[in-house]
């Protein structure tokens, strides 16, 4: 069965047009990307998901059942952008009125909430009230309260926005980690975080969805003709670096973007032509050579590569 099924779903606030007929069927499996620029209508279209809101037209459901159906209870959840804790209530007593919220007893409520808080690992501040947390700690006891139940779909806004590396690495794990009972739909601008974590990218723009690929199928269809190595650069490359990447065996194209801190390798793969470890090894040469300090290297495009390219 389809976890979610929307046909020609259309959603407005007054004049503006904030969702213009979108169709999709997603299965459950690994996390899914939801991007698009400044109010393409993510958010709107994951408060539809979640029943917050109706549509005008159009049709959607998940695992069968219309938004805010009862039979959906504990199996949908949300990590809204703003998320806020109450001030006044300890952690371990707001989530297991969470938990009491979705049918547990009051002894299972505790055990329930218990057991998301060891998930994003704060078990240690369950007494604690949300003014004892940093930014980072509040953002995964909201992540916790998503995951109560072991819900079937988990939609988060921007999971991982204003957090430090260490705190988002730990999020992005936390996905990584719970994906497969429960598959996360996630809407982000970082699109790096998200390559990282999901095969398949739904992008809005202006209310419609103009694309919907599966990563995987797109490399796979890719590789039997062309493949790709993406250089990144912690600062601007000099001016000789692109005609030595484009002398690196096999390298069939360069393209350099990111104000020359990126660039792009095109390449035949085998069987026509040269395999990845034998480019792989001539460009981290040429780079120890010249003292070049690289970000990364990246087998294939970047998720924003293959969205805008
Ligand atoms: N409650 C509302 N009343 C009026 N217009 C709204 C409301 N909510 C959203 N909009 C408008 O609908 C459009 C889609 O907004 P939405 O918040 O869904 O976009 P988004 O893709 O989530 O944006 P962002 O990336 O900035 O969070 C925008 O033009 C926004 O201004």
């Amino acid at each position: 069965m389809n976890l979610i099924e929307t046909d020609k779903l259309t959603k407005r606030y007054g004049s503006k047009l904030a969702l213009d007929g979108v169709s999709l069927e997603l299965k459950p499996g690994r996390p899914v990307a939801l991007v698009g620029p400044n109010g393409a209508g993510k958010t709107t279209l994951m408060s539809l998901l979640c029943g917050y809101i109706r549509q005008d037209s159009g049709e959607m459901r998940i695992l069968g059942h219309t938004p805010g159906h009862a039979a959906l209870l504990g199996k949908v959840s949300a990590l809204p952008q703003d998320a806020l804790l109450d001030p006044n209530f300890t952690v371990i007593e707001q989530l297991g009125f969470f938990a009491r919220l979705q049918g547990f007893g009051p002894k299972d409520a505790q055990h329930e909430a218990l057991r998301v808080l060891e998930l994003v690992d704060l078990k240690d501040s369950a007494k604690s009230k949300p003014g004892a947390l940093s930014h980072g700690m509040a953002k995964r006891v909201a992540i916790a309260q998503s995951l109560i139940g072991t819900p079937k779909l988990v939609l988060l806004d921007e999971p991982t926005a204003g957090l430090d590396p260490a705190n988002a690495r730990a999020i992005r794990d936390l996905i990584a980690s719970t994906s497969g009972d429960t598959t996360f739909m996630i809407s982000s601008h970082n699109l790096e975080e998200l390559e990282r974590l999901c095969d398949t990218v739904l992008y809005l723009d202006k209310g419609k969805l103009s694309q919907s690929l599966s990563l995987s199928s797109l490399d796979a269809k890719r590789s039997v003709a062309e493949a790709h190595l993406t250089l990144s650069l912690h600062s601007e490359a000099r001016a000789d670096l692109q005609p030595r990447l484009s002398s690196l065996p096999g390298v069939t194209h360069v393209k350099a973007q990111a104000s020359g801190r990126e660039f792009i390798l095109s390449y035949a793969p085998k069987p026509t032509g040269h395999d990845t470890y034998e480019l792989e090894l001539a460009l981290f040469r040429l780079l120890a050579q010249e003292g070049i300090s690289y970000r990364q290297v990246l087998n294939g495009k970047s998720l924003e590569d293959k969205l805008f390219s």
